[in-house]
């Protein structure tokens, strides 16, 4: 010991050579060299005042830490000075130190940086990082020393904060951390990932006054610090230094070093700073490293930032409040129930909730304000299988609510069309009870004949078309339009009365299905010499059941075996009761074929409508109706029969019919006359729909031409939405498994879309030459060149279909569209990649092939039997590795004796532990009583096997 030498006690201080014989020179001894040997009491003198310092320092520091952010921020800076100047560290090298060197390195951009590197590079023991940072220190000068800071090397290398490679140290950020976190936290272990303080960010609370909380930061902090410290402009420096915003490993290097640098500025500066600094910073600085100086004071802060994190809080002021709203989310999240492994708000079981048909979980989701992933997870737990954007049915929807504690409520295509239309201003219901009575008019009836097969349904149509009842009338009905009127000489009026051209029930409840309800009368005709049949039962049901008042026409009376009386007894038994009977139903026999008493038969109507019906509408507002017949004309586009319920239609009006809409271009009449409006009643064919409507669809006039499309546009997403939810194969997980079981699922559909035929067709057949086995089949469903459209999307969707666009993208909307359906569109531009792609999912469907590994052996050395636990084999692992939970079999001379086991405990001495390497000895439980010495326990798990 006498011949301890300068760099050596230097070392042990923790600081460089030259920092240390700068503090001899300051102290009135006069050393040469790192190498020259320095006398005991010298020594002693040096730990002593060395020592003082860096305790000084932690005072200070500690000190500021109360202080708020701010504050710290300041107190370190004062104390930085003092710190950097003096490069002082305390000694101990140790370990740890050579992390801090590393961190300097790293961040290194700093001036001392390079040189450190090495250095700290070597883990080794800090003595040698301390060394390198006397290098830097060159260049700063001096102050680099943190390294050690206080006390013993233990101590430095304790410190988290100087462990470049804790994650959570507690400390306040590099800065702090630096530090010289003098007093290692308890929870200060630098290898731990969770301390209980507050992570990097909960210094923030702290450190942040010094520099940033993080171990990055700590380059700010220090900086700061160390410029004032030092010198200002060094300060400037530094900074830039750091500049580079560090990481964990920079902080206590780099800020030493570069501080360092202003150090020496620092030292010499304030004394008062330095004061305490001397070494008061030293100290700090020791725990930071060199930079660390200046952070001394951080380094206090840091401490008690670990100090919170070792409580457990967080940190920083701000994350201890809590908004309202957070709070409600974490109590709302508290008591939300589980289901199915996820936490979903619970409704009170009447919480109504509308829901539109064809709506998805995303669209639930969004009402109840959660995560549809959440929901995808509790329909799963229900034994439904649905993907976020999938449009489910009503019944799922209910099971859903039901669940969940949500009254839902399906809204119904009428409603929903309803709701549709009031978002455009426009009531239906309004209109039509807001209309004043002086505004209504009388309107002609509409009829719609039905009746058996064969009874003369046509015939007697055909009749009334040609019956030319009105002078003036000529020419007769020469077009099928779907809907004529013809005029009436009824009590000295000329009356119209309107027919549907479409005999028959079917398309009188199709037409009602849709929510058209035209049909004011019914002619049923039965013929006279043939009586009810099933299909009259039918027709008298329907028009019953929609309320239309009956008038029977006897047909076929030219027939000699013609029988009306019959009928009309017959008939009573439905209900309808001829009025020479008694009743009121109005019974005409007559010929369609001999057109005989076809005036008798309208006049019946006229009065039957008179009698028992108020037909009025009022002509004078926007035409609303019903699209009797629709088709796709070659030559004139799309043809529109519509039936005018109320309003007038104009020419020139913007028309919506179900999905399709357009101005009216012209319009003709059943004679093929061109109209310009039609009132009441009317049917008119309407040219000008961009689109085909459906029979029945119901039509309106919309004030204008934009407003149409968009009613058009809505009604066909909802409609969309609603085929899907009907097309939807649901299947469950109970299904899903059949499904499998039957290869149902093994079929990859897939459309083609490419920019040109040469690429489409060259993929397709590229795509039908993959063979992966008959396990699996490649369907290409579809194939075409241009955008991806609507179409595809649907049928993809229908279909389960992956799209596969080369060089092509979807038109407007459709990506959309597919991703709401969840559609997969994949894009190419490489024929290759999509067949790679295409090659790999079919490998994906493949069943997984499973395989026997062995997990490791264990040889059992001695029973242990325990009421509680059961049967313990003490063991020693043999081979490979023993893994609670792996399958096990138990094998006694070369003979399995049990099958089919399982490793239901595995100890190391007292602790549970998953898994137990070979060499070493565990408690095995087995769940098997039949145990013996000398057994072996084999474990083996099942791996999926990768196919070529
Ligand atoms: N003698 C006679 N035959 C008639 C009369 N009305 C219809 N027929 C005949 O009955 C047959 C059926 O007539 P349709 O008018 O086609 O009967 P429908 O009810 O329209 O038959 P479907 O269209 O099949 O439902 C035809 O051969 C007609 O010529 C009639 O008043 N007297």
């Amino acid at each position: 010991m006498a011949k301890l030498r300068v760099h050596e006690l230097a070392k042990e201080l923790g600081i460089s050579s030259k920092e240390l014989l700068q503090v001899l020179k300051d102290n009135g001894e006069f050393v040469k060299s790192a190498s020259s040997s320095i006398e005991a009491p010298v020594a002693r003198r040096m730990r002593d005042i060395v020592g003082a310092k860096s305790s000084d320092a932690k005072k200070s520091e500690k000190k500021p830490a109360p202080a708020s952010s701010a504050k710290q921020a300041e107190a370190g800076t004062g104390e930085v000075p003092k710190a950097a100047p003096k490069p002082k560290r305390a000694p101990k090298p140790s370990a740890q130190t050579p992390k801090p060197a590393a961190k300097a390195e790293k961040k290194p951009e700093s001036k001392p940086g390079n040189k450190a590197e090495s250095a700290p590079k070597k883990p080794a023991p800090a003595a040698p990082s301390a060394t390198p940072k006397p290098a830097k220190a060159p260049k700063a000068t001096p102050k680099p020393v943190s390294k050690p800071k206080s006390p013993t090397p233990g101590e430095a290398a304790p410190r988290p904060g100087n462990n470049p490679f804790a994650q959570s140290q507690g400390m306040p950020r590099p800065g702090g951390t630096g530090g010289p976190r003098p007093g290692p936290r308890p929870g200060n272990n630098p290898f731990a990932q969770n301390q209980g303080m507050p992570r990097p960010g909960g210094r923030s609370g702290q450190g942040r006054p010094g520099g940033r909380p993080g171990q990055g930061q700590g380059r700010p902090s220090a900086r700061p610090a160390g410029a004032r410290g030092g010198n200002p402009a060094a300060a400037g420096e530094e900074r830039r230094g750091s500049g580079p915003r560090p990481n964990p490993n920079m902080m206590p290097g780099q800020s030493p070093q570069a501080r360092a640098g202003d150090a020496p500025a620092g030292k010499g500066r304030p004394g008062g700073g330095r004061g305490r600094g001397g070494f008061g910073g030293g100290p700090g600085g020791g725990q930071n490293g060199p930079g660390g100086g200046p952070r001394g004071g951080f380094a206090g802060r840091g401490g008690r930032g670990s100090t919170q994190g070792a409580f457990g809080r967080s940190g920083g002021p701000r994350r201890g409040k809590k908004s309202k709203r957070a709070r409600k989310a974490e109590f709302e999240e508290q008591n939300a129930p589980l289901i199915g492994g996820v936490k979903v708000p619970r409704g009170d079981g009447s919480t109504p909730l509308r829901i539109r048909s064809g709506a998805s979980l995303a669209d639930f989701a969004e009402k109840i304000n959660v995560n549809p992933a959440a929901l995808v997870t509790v329909l799963m737990s229900l034994g439904e299988m649905a993907t976020a954007t999938q449009s489910l049915d009503q019944e799922t929807f209910e099971a859903l609510g039901i669940e969940l504690g949500y009254d839902v409520q399906i809204v119904s295509p009428e409603d929903e069309d309803r709701e549709l239309l009031e978002s455009f201003d426009i009531d239906l219901e309004a209109e039509e009870l807001e209309t004043d009575d002086s505004e209504l008019q009388s309107r002609p009836p509409v009829v719609t004949v039905m009746g058996h097969v064969d009874h003369g349904k046509t015939k007697l149509l055909d009749a009334i078309r040609h019956t030319d009842v009105v002078a003036g009338e000529s020419g007769g009905i020469t077009q099928h339009i779907g809907a004529y009127q013809v005029r009436v000489a009824h009590e000295g009026d000329s009356r119209a009365i309107t027919f549907i051209d479409t005999p028959g029930h079917e398309a009188f409840t199709a037409m009602r299905a849709r929510g058209a309800k035209v049909t004011d009368i019914a002619i049923l005709v039965v013929a006279a010499d043939d009586g009810v049949m099933p299909q009259t039962v039918e027709a008298i049901n329907h028009a019953q059941s929609a309320n239309v008042p009956i008038v029977v026409a006897v047909n076929k009376v030219d027939k000699p075996d013609s029988n009306p009386d019959k009928i009309r007894a017959q008939l009573t038994e439905y209900n309808l009761v001829a009025e020479e009977y008694g009743g009121d139903v109005m019974f005409v026999d007559v010929s369609a074929k001999e057109r005989m008493n076809i005036d008798k038969l309208l006049e019946a109507v006229l009065l039957t409508a008179d009698a028992e019906l108020e037909l009025k509408a009022n002509p004078d507002s926007d035409a609303r109706g019903v699209a009797i017949e629709a088709n796709l004309d070659k030559g004139r586009g799309s043809v529109v029969t519509a039936l005018v319920e109320r309003g007038t239609l104009r020419v020139g009006d913007a028309m919506v019919a179900g999905q399709a809409y357009g101005r009216v271009r012209a319009m003709f009449d059943e004679h093929g006359k061109s109209v310009t409006e039609a009132g009441p009643a009317r049917p008119v064919q309407v040219l000008g729909l961009t689109s085909v409507p459906r029979a029945g669809d119901s039509f309106l006039i919309a004030p204008d031409d934009r407003t149409a499309r968009q009613i058009a546009d809505k009604r066909a997403a909802a409609e969309r939405a609603a085929q899907l939810a009907k097309r939807r194969k649901r299947i469950s997980l109970e299904d899903f498994d059949e499904a499998l079981k039957q290869g149902k699922v093994d079929t990859l559909n897939l459309i083609i879309k490419g920019d040109v035929s040469g690429a489409v067709e060259a993929l397709e057949d590229s795509l039908n030459k993959i063979d992966v086995g008959e396990e699996v089949q490649l369907r290409i469903i579809h194939r075409g060149v241009g955008a991806i459209t609507q179409n595809d999307v649907n049928l993809a969707t229908v279909d389960n279909a992956i799209i596969l666009g080369f060089n092509v993208r979807p038109a407007e909307r459709v990506g959309e569209m597919a991703d709401r359906e969840g559609v997969e569109i994949k894009y190419y531009s490489v024929i290759y990649s999509a067949i790679e792609d295409v090659e790999n999912a079919m490998k994906g469907m493949l069943k997984p092939i499973y395989e026997e590994v062995a997990l490791g052996t264990a040889e059992i050395r001695q029973v242990f039997r325990s009421s509680k636990f059961g049967n313990i084999a003490g063991s020693i692992v043999r081979s490979g590795t023993i893994r609670r939970n792996s399958h096990a079999r138990l094998v006694r001379d070369g003979v399995v004796v049990a099958e089919n086991l399982k490793i239901e405990s595995l100890r190391r001495e007292k602790d549970d532990v998953t898994e137990v390497r070979e060499g070493f000895e565990c408690g095995i439980g087995l769940g098997a009583k039949d145990i013996k010495e000398g057994d072996i326990i084999e474990t083996w798990e099942m791996r999926e096997k990768a196919r070529d």
